[in-house]
């Protein structure tokens, strides 16, 4: 167990237990603060060509997004693409623009602050806050005003359930990068991944049934994931593989046959060959094939964005309807939905383990205790069967 910072105290002998250093008043903030930080990939900060423009120059000069020699890249990225897509894109992300901001950043704002309730309502003293890996809230930002409120203990949670270099690493970068800048680092925690976490998949599981209950059930159930380029797996990326056990795993929970479900992969970008097959393409080929009904799902994706209400809910369907198909449902990402807030605390706890995390006004579990004894320079004298330790 680690032992608490002693701020400053340790010249002044002890009398209860002569090797401990004093610890600091009871009143004085004695133990490690710390944070969960749930990160997301970010938007735009406005529904505009600028905006659009700022934030896509930052993603795509990721060298974990785009690894094309930069130079050629650069020429291409400048000349093309940052002249081209920003308006076409803007209009895109204008078509679903919520007032108080775009949907992917109000969902992940309401998770952080959700996930921070029902850490509290169980006892821990953890502060949750959102962060974004391109545009704001900057994950730099954060870290800075967390480490300026006293957090000295930060696990990073990110809203990517399967692992890719492209995002999940990328986030690791971010955070990274913020630590080289700065003097003191926090103890800082990753996790990279939670593709077949049971929870996270009764989650999934549970938002597709609710949505039956009330629609029916369709012909077949598309599970689109977000694509990577095909050269990435080759690379040793383990997202594609990520993406195919999720969806078996929330087949099976579904009792789902194999002809009642398909998986495909969405948003490509440029040229070269992506995972596939391809959301759209697909979606095509089920109309034309008199496919009468589908509903499609994101799974690797928790909240609501561009990808799912615009490519998906609007493209795909138009897509679908148009090639022939009869009735498309889009089923809506897990969001704000009980059961994943529920997962998502699930998996704050399991990686928050060791480090004290308990409120003082909490029950104490045997961890938190013991770590206050330590505190206190008392030895433990007894645990009983319920955990209380006298
Ligand atoms: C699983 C999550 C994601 C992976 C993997 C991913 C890889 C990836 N994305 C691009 C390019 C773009 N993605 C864009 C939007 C976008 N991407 C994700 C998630 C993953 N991307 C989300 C959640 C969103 C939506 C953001 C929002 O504001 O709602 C965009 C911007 C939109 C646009 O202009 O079309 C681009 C560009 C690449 C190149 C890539 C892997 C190599
Ligand atoms: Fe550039
Ligand atoms: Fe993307």
């Amino acid at each position: 167990m680690p032992l608490p910072a002693t701020h400053g105290a340790g010249s002044i002998p002890n009398p209860a237990h002569p090797t401990m250093p004093t610890p600091p008043p009871s009143s004085a903030p004695s133990s490690p603060r710390t944070a969960v930080l749930w990160c997301n990939l970010g938007s735009p900060d406005a529904p505009t060509a600028p905006a659009v423009r700022r934030y896509l120059s930052q993603f795509l000069h990721d060298h974990r997004v785009v690894e094309i020699p930069r130079a050629i890249w650069c020429l291409i990225l400048h000349g093309i693409i940052l002249r081209v897509r920003p308006a076409k894109s803007a209009a895109k992300y204008a078509s679903i623009w919520l007032a108080e901001g775009s949907p992917l950043k109000v969902w992940t704002a309401r998770q952080a602050a959700l996930l921070d309730a029902r850490l509290a309502a169980r006892g821990h003293r953890v502060t949750v806050r959102d962060a974004m890996r391109y545009a704001n809230p900057a994950i730099g930002d954060r870290l800075d005003t967390l480490q300026a409120e006293g957090v000295d203990r930060v696990l990073v949670l990110q809203a990517y359930p399967q692992y890719s270099a492209t995002t999940t690493a990328s986030v690791i970068d971010a955070v990274t990068a913020w630590t080289q800048r700065r003097r003191r680092l926090p103890e800082i925690r990753f996790v990279n991944d939670y593709h077949d976490d049971p929870a996270y998949i009764e989650a999934l599981a549970q938002g597709v049934e609710a949505w039956w209950a009330v629609h029916g059930r369709p012909d077949q159930l598309v599970m689109s994931f977000h694509g990577i380029p095909a050269r990435n797996i080759a690379l040793g990326d383990p997202y594609q593989s990520q993406c195919l056990r999720t969806a078996q795993l929330l087949a099976d929970r579904l009792q789902l046959s194999a002809d009642q479900h398909r998986v495909t992969f969405q948003s490509r970008f440029g040229r070269a060959k992506w995972l596939e097959p391809y959301t759209e393409p697909t979606l095509r080929a089920l109309g034309a094939a008199g496919v009468g009904r589908v509903d499609v799902m994101c799974p690797g994706f928790p909240s609501d964005c561009l990808e799912t209400l615009e490519e998906i809910a609007m493209e795909g369907r138009e897509a679908f309807l148009h090639a022939g198909g009869k009735t498309f449902h889009f089923i809506p990402c897990m969001n704000d939905s009980a059961v994943w807030i529920d997962a998502m605390t699930g998996l704050a706890e399991r990686h928050l383990a060791g480090w004290d995390t308990q409120a003082s006004n909490a029950p104490p579990t045997v961890d938190g205790a013991l770590a206050q004894r330590l505190r206190d320079g008392t030895p433990p004298l007894s645990i009983e069967s319920d955990g209380t330790v006298f």
